[in-house]
Formats: structure tokens, sequence, C-alpha cells
């Protein structure tokens, strides 16, 4: 049996004037599953995760979240709770009187119990009676995560949850997510960070200007990321340099300047998996050490780059003249 779709996106238009945010957008999330939006800054990320949470209306398409269709009307969906730009919380309140004061404007009752149990779970049962104003941004984050937990939602909907946030605060908002995914809940969120989808996402679907250039898990992004810049370390500079510019779809690169002044023994290649695999071998098999090789791009950010037609910032080093 299928598992059913907690959001299902057919075809979502929107625009502001003549900017067009979202442009025949399709998006599908199952009930349990973490769904990371990823694209670059403006691609109609925080629009959309806007018409889940009931923000704004789509101008075309049809949307339906936990199975019934969403009408007109500007209104939170049942069973939906979250957050983009910040969540709305009240400064000269503590963060234990603005999650009672919140649940109260919702109009359900909750336990005292409840409070403390969701303060504890994004790590601010410490703080609970300081007020807000002296919250950091990720304090704020995960006060806005406790406030959405407390009314207990089917799909939980979040703008770059991890923002601001600092290892413990990371840990934190991880464990609740993956742990509300466990119980049923799905999870829409965005994040400009490769590693944090990493860790949650089963699937992402990949926005730019307004479209969806990617949609499907995150190994099947991996596969897009087509040529990858690795560093190998190695004893013998020169010697893999040789090696490597006889391997077929394999090219080595300048150094870059810091690391030749550092007089570092590494030599940068840019190619596919199986001609890294081949490289390796052939370094070996010519007796010269390899003392690691990692990618200087994630295959993931490389995907990324390459689906929203975005640079690194730096431009792509030259190739090195063969010797
Ligand atoms: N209320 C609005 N009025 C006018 N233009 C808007 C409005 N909201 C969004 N836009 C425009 O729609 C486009 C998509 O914006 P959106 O905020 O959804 O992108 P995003 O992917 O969330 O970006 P970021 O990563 O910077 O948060 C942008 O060009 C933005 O300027």
């Amino acid at each position: 049996m299928q598992t059913p779709l907690a959001v299902r996106a057919r075809g979502i238009a929107k625009t502001f004037g003549d900017v067009v945010a979202l442009d025949a957008v399709d998006l599908d999330v199952t009930e349990g599953e973490v769904h990371g939006l990823v694209g670059p800054n403006g691609a109609g990320k925080t629009t959309l995760l806007g018409l889940l949470l009931g923000l704004a209306g789509a101008d075309s398409g049809t949307l339906q979240i936990l199975g019934a269709p969403v009408g007109r009307a500007l209104a939170v969906p049942d069973g939906v709770a979250g957050f983009v730009d910040g969540p709305g919380l009240y400064p000269t309140l503590t963060a234990r009187q603005n999650l009672a004061a919140l649940t109260r404007l919702r109009g359900r009752g909750v336990a005292a119990r409840e409070v403390e149990e969701a303060l504890e779970q994004v790590g601010l049962d410490a703080v609970a009676d300081d007020a807000l104003r002296g919250f950091s941004l990720g304090m704020r984050q995960r006060l806005g995560l406790a406030a959405a937990l407390l009314t207990r939602p089917r799909l939980l909907v979040l703008d770059e949850p991890a923002n601001g946030l600092d290892p413990a605060g990371k840990n934190h908002v991880h464990g609740v997510i993956t742990g509300l995914a466990a119980t049923g809940t799905a999870v829409v969120m965005s994040s400009h960070r490769m590693d944090d989808l990493a860790a949650l996402c089963a699937e992402v679907t990949v926005l730019a200007t307004g479209r969806v250039v990617f949609s499907g898990t995150l190994g099947k992004l991996a596969l897009e990321s087509g040529e990858v810049d690795y560093r190998v370390a190695t004893t013998d500079r020169a010697g893999a340099a040789r090696v490597a510019n006889g391997i077929r779809g394999l090219r080595v690169l300048d150094q870059d300047e810091a690391a030749r002044r550092r007089g570092e023994c590494e030599l940068l290649v840019r190619g596919g998996v199986a001609a890294m695999d081949e490289l390796v071998i052939q370094l070996v098999g010519a007796g010269l050490s390899v003392r690691e090789l990692a990618p200087v791009v994630s295959p993931l950010e490389s995907a990324f780059l390459t689906l929203t037609g975005t640079s690194a910032g730096s431009s792509a080093p030259d190739i090195e003249e063969s010797r």
C-alpha cells in the first residue's frame, strides 16, 4: 500500500507583479517524510512554504494538504504548523509565557507539562523564564519550533530552521525533526546547508527562479554532480600529476596559490567518480602514496551548483599543463 501524501501540489504558480516566484511547481511529500527545499536566494522556497502554511494562495494549480484541497481562504490548514521568515513571538514575554500565550491564541488548552516537555525538547528549559528580547536568532528559532510542537502537527513547515543555531541547538532541532518524522509527521524544510539536508532529508526538491529543476533522493541528486574537484594528498606531487594526466576523463588543475606557498604535496584534479577510482588504482600501482582524497566541494553541493546555474564563488581553477 502506498504511503499517504501529506502534500500534493500540481502546477503551482505564484507571481508578485512582474516577478514569477513559482512556475508550474509540483511537490509530493509523504507522511513521515522529511523533505528538503533548496535553491539560490529568490528561488521561491519561502513563497512555496507560505502556500503550505496558508499565508497566501496560489494563482493557479492545485494544492492538497493532509488529503484536503486547499481553497482560496487564507488560514493555516488543520494539522499544519510552522513558520516562515522567523517565528512570530512576543519580545516582552518569557519563553514559557510565549508558549502559553500562543497556545491560548490557538484556542487549544495545553497542560503545563506539555509546555515543559516542548521547552526541553528544543533545549530551552534552562532559559524558560528569560524574556525573549534577550534571545539570539537561534534561540528564537528553537522557541518557534517548540510552539509548533505544541499543536501536534501532522505537517510541519520550517523555513531554514538551522539558521543561527550553534552545534547543541542544531542537535536539538535535528532530534525534534527526526523524532516527529518517526511518528508519521511530514516535515517540509528549506535550507541553504547541504549537510543539514543530507542529515535529515530523504528527498529534496531543488528550485531555481521558481521552477523545479530536480526532485528526488539525495543519492540521485549526487549523481547530477557530473565532474567534481578533488584534492589528492600524496608524497610525490609531480609523480602523481604524471599518472593523473594519463587518465581519461581526468584533468589536473592548478594548485591554489595558498597551498603552493605552504609547499603542500597536494594535487587538484577534476573528473567523474570512475576517473577518480582509476586514479587511486594507478597511483597505488605506481607505488605512490594516497594520504587523502577528498572532494573540494561535496558532490551534493556540486550538483546544486550545476542544476541551479550558480557558481561556487571563485572561478574554476585553470587546467595545469601536462608535464
Ligand atoms: N510579497 C512579495 N512581494 C513581491 N515580491 C516577492 C514577495 N515575496 C517574494 N517575492 C519575490 O519572489 C521571488 C521568490 O522569493 P522567495 O522569498 O520565495 O525566495 P527564497 O527562495 O525563499 O529566497 P531566500 O533564499 O533568499 O529566502 C523573489 O524574486 C522575491 O523577490
